[in-house]
Formats: structure tokens, C-alpha cells, sequence
């Protein structure tokens, strides 16, 4: 096996051109040095409404309802995505405002498309979306919310105008069998990083007298 050519040169973008712009989305041409030292191009999308003072373009929200009796329920949106032309089921998700904290525009999207009332227990870094085709950021926020409180009982969701959301609730125990039960039943598209937590937690739920070598 050959080994891979040793890169000298530190990669790094020397222009970026915009090729067509729409209101909330534009096409770039980047132009950028590989790390062997040649000049090469990228087709780049981008949001036209990333602010200057925001951390990332959006955040993506984790909230797990927790109610007396019942067992935690990971809070989900269903709704109708122009780009992918059906439903999707994801995190409850939206743009950081100009000068807001992502922490903030977690619980202010939250009410706004669930109408619960949240409390942030924590906040990723930075993260990319689909860095082979777009600089979209978001931050992933976890919140707790406390569904005994009488502010969340009835939860209105204050939409906006060409906004249609459907709020699911689907047990944390057994977050991948409902998505997958869901899936089976309807055609909607599941968000990978929904798909991913759910694998996730179906690892740590795993119970060790399931290996192999414990089972009789
Ligand atoms: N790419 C987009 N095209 C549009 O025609 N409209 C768009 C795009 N991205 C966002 N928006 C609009 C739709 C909403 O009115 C606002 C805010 O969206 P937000 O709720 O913050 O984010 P999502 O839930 O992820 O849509 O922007």
C-alpha cells in the first residue's frame, strides 16, 4: 500500500464569489489552496441571514419533558420541508437572532413551536451541518422541562405566519423503536442527528445481560 502524500501547505480559502443570491440563501464560487499547494474551487452554499454577533446560525433543541407518572419524552416537531418535498421529524430548531445567546434562542424557539417552557442544562460547541456543501452552524441545546408545572399543561405553540408544526412526544427509553415505528407508518423523513441521539440512547440503555456470552 502506497502512503499518502505528505501535505506541505496549510489549506486555506483565497476568494469567495458570489455566483446567485435569494433572500435567505446564496451560491458561492470559493476558491482555496489544497493542502499539496495547488489552487482549486468549491461550490459553497451559504444563509444570507448569519449575524455578525451570533455564536452559530441556528440552534437545534433536545427536551425532554419530565412529568410526574409518566415516563421522560423527548419533545419532536413534524412538519412539511419545502427542500426535501415531505415531512420530517426533528428537533425543534431555528435561527439565533442578531445579538441573542444560543441558550436564548433555544427557549424562545421552544415555546414558540411547542409552547413549553424550558430550562437549558446544556449547550454544544459550535457544530457543522453539511460541511461538503454549506457553512451552516448550529448549537445543540439540551433542556429540561418541568411538565408538572402548570405552565406546561396546556402548551400553546405561537407560530408564525407559514409555519405548521406538529409537536410529538416519543418516550427516551425507547426513542429509536418509536422513531423507527414512525417511520414504517408514515412517509417522513427522520433528521440525522434525531436518527443519531437515538442510537445513541439505545446504547446506553442497553441492558449487559443482552451480550452474547451473558445470554443462556
Ligand atoms: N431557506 C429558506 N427559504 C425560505 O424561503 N425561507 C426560509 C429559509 N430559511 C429560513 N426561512 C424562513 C422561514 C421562517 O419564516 C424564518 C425563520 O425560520 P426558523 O424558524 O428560525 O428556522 P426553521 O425552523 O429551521 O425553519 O425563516
Amino acid at each position: 500500500m502506497s502512503s499518502p502524500k505528505k501535505s506541505t501547505t496549510v489549506p486555506h480559502v483565497v476568494k469567495e464569489e458570489v455566483i446567485a443570491s435569494g433572500k435567505w440563501v446564496k451560491l458561492e464560487k470559493t476558491t482555496y489552496i489544497d493542502p499539496s499547494g495547488n489552487t482549486r474551487t468549491w461550490e459553497t452554499a451559504k444563509r444570507t441571514t448569519r449575524q455578525a454577533n451570533t455564536t452559530a446560525d441556528g440552534v437545534g433543541i433536545i427536551a425532554i419533558l419530565k412529568r410526574t407518572l409518566h415516563k421522560d419524552c423527548v419533545v419532536m416537531v413534524k412538519q412539511f420541508r419545502p427542500p426535501m418535498g415531505c415531512y420530517t421529524l426533528e428537533f425543534p430548531a431555528g435561527l439565533i437572532d442578531d445579538n441573542e445567546s444560543a441558550e436564548t434562542a433555544a427557549l424562545r424557539e421552544l415555546k414558540e413551536e411547542t409552547g413549553y417552557k424550558g430550562e437549558v442544562v446544556g449547550v454544544t460547541p459550535v457544530t457543522c451541518l453539511d460541511p461538503g456543501l454549506s457553512n451552516c452552524t448550529t448549537q445543540i441545546v439540551m433542556v429540561n422541562i418541568n411538565g408538572d408545572d402548570i405552565e406546561n399543561i396546556n402548551p400553546t405553540q405561537q407560530l408564525g405566519d407559514g409555519e405548521f408544526v406538529e409537536v410529538i412526544l416519543l418516550p427516551l427509553d425507547e426513542f429509536q423503536l418509536k422513531i423507527d415505528e414512525l417511520l414504517k407508518k408514515e412517509k417522513i423523513v427522520v433528521d440525522s442527528k434525531v436518527y443519531i441521539y437515538a442510537m445513541g440512547m439505545s446504547q446506553a440503555f442497553f441492558k449487559p445481560r443482552e451480550l452474547p456470552v451473558l445470554k443462556q
